[in-house]
């Protein structure tokens, strides 16, 4: 069975993502890369220009081709569960892994790599933790419907693949 990680930008789903895969020897994809090879553009540069609407529409197509390929981890975008009847295809079609990380170690992280978000591109550094806290509590009831949580604070990416390996076997969905 597929794997799927979701949660919030910056989370860790595309790092996190290929260590998995590599491990188990699985392809691995990213939505968002997926979608700007379609786009042959950025992300940023599509929501600038065709503004999120239509980003969201082309995220749910792209989801859709994504879930069907075989032996895949696919590190999904931070709000790739919420739109759409999205997290009920990632469910259908995959097992779903909620990278689950606090206010402040998101903030940290996003606080360097806020230029590549459009979400996130027109916060001051100082009012982006609040902005992730919003965010996050308006998210979360989609994020918290993953076959498995997992708590990934004070966690190096190391320790969160060997985690989720852990729970897969345990579970059955890997089988080596
Ligand atoms: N467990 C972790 N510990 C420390 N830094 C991490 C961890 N996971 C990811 N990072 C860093 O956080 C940033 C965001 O990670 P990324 O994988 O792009 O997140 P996402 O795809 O969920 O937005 C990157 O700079 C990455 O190196
Ligand atoms: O949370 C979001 O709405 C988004 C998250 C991004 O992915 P990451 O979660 O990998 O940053 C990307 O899909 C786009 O910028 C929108
Ligand atoms: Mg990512």
């Amino acid at each position: 069975m597929n794997i799927s990680l979701i949660g919030y930008m910056g989370s860790g789903k595309s790092t996190v993502g290929k260590l998995l895969a590599s491990a188990i020897h699985y392809s691995f994809y990213d939505l968002d890369a997926l979608i700007e090879k379609e786009i042959n553009s950025s992300i940023a540069d599509y929501f600038r220009d065709k503004g999120e609407i239509a980003f969201r529409k082309l995220e749910h197509e792209l989801l859709q081709h994504a879930l069907t390929l075989p032996n895949t981890v696919l590190s999904l975008g931070g709000g790739t569960p919420v739109y759409y009847n999205n997290m009920e295809l990632i469910n259908n079609s995959s097992y779903s892994v909620y990278l689950q990380t606090t206010i402040p170690t998101l903030t940290q992280r996003l606080v360097k790599e806020k230029s590549q978000r459009p979400m996130l591109q027109h916060l001051t550094d100082e009012n982006l933790a609040e902005f992730i806290a919003k965010h996050l509590f308006e998210r979360r009831t989609f994020y918290e419907q993953a076959n498995f949580i997992l708590n990934t604070k004070d966690r190096d990416e190391k320790t969160i693949t060997n985690l989720m390996l852990d729970h897969l076997r345990h579970q059955k969905i890997l089988q080596q």
